[in-house]
């Protein structure tokens, strides 16, 4: 069984869209966004996956959902043939923290690959969790994200030496750090040090839920991936649809 994430109640959050962010921007894809999370962002964009009535640990909005509406369970059998339903050859999972449900994850991708040979399958990850062995091995590439002080995270949950060194000896990893300030930039450079993460692999991605938000913070952002030989990403589904679910 797999626990997914909803755009409205009971609707589970399977869509096509083009990948807004990371190596594959711009590509048209299949999404599924699946629920709960490992780490609690500040600025999260989807606290509907974990930011559950009861749940009171800091976040900008200070919502908090009602896990009966922003929730839903359904069989590997389900979500693949609602995925199949689908032309796209692409698939990107994301949540949440998609890896905290890895052997599930393995079977749904091992039916979807049968139904759809040569798909590509792309994981949305923050980097903390290691792949589960079933899954590993189907998998096309990650984009991992892990998360800076600015996230509200305690470094010793979001940053796991580990997890973060064989990301970055893995060449399907993609690293995307979301930065919302300037001082986050020596944060990056730090960790691009001390795994020797190649500059090929490496994005930085501003954090924004409105484009004028980007645009303000792309400026600058651009120029600092420029002078680093770092890869820059936009946010491209939320100029084109804005922050909505099920985009
Ligand atoms: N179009 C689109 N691209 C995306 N890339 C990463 C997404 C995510 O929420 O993880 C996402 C998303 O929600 N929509
Ligand atoms: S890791 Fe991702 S899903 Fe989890 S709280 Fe942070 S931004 Fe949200
Ligand atoms: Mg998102």
């Amino acid at each position: 069984m797999l626990t997914l994430a909803t755009t409205t109640p009971g609707e589970p959050e399977i869509f096509a869209s083009l990948q807004g962010e990371g190596p594959s921007l711009g590509r048209p894809s299949l999404f599924v966004r699946l629920s709960r999370c490992n780490l609690a962002c500040r600025w999260c964009d989807t606290a509907y996956t974990w930011r559950f009535t009861g749940d009171n640990r800091p976040h900008r909005d200070d919502t908090a959902f009602e896990r009966s509406a922003n929730q839903l369970t359904l069989s590997e059998q389900d979500v693949a043939a609602r995925l199949l339903a689908f032309p796209q050859d692409r698939l990107v999972i994301t949540g949440g923290e998609p890896l905290l449900q890895g052997a599930a994850l393995a079977r749904l991708v091992t039916l979807l690959k049968a139904g759809r040979p040569g798909l590509h399958v792309e994981i949305e990850t923050n980097g903390s969790v290691a792949p589960h062995a079933s899954l590993d091995p189907l998998v096309d590439q990650y984009n991992v994200s892990p998360k800076l002080a600015h996230s509200g995270n305690p470094a010793d949950l979001a940053l796991i030496p580990e997890r973060l060194s064989a990301w970055a000896q893995d060449p399907r990893a993609f690293f995307k750090f979301v930065v919302a300030n300037p001082e986050d930039l020596a944060e990056i450079e730090a960790l691009e040090a001390l795994y020797a993460i190649p500059g090929e692999r490496l994005f930085v991605m501003p954090e924004g839920i409105d484009s004028q938000t980007l645009r303000t913070r792309s400026r600058w952002l651009s120029d600092a991936a420029l002078t680093r030989q770092w890869r820059f990403t936009d946010r491209l589904h939320i100029h084109l649809y804005g922050d909505t679910r099920g985009t």
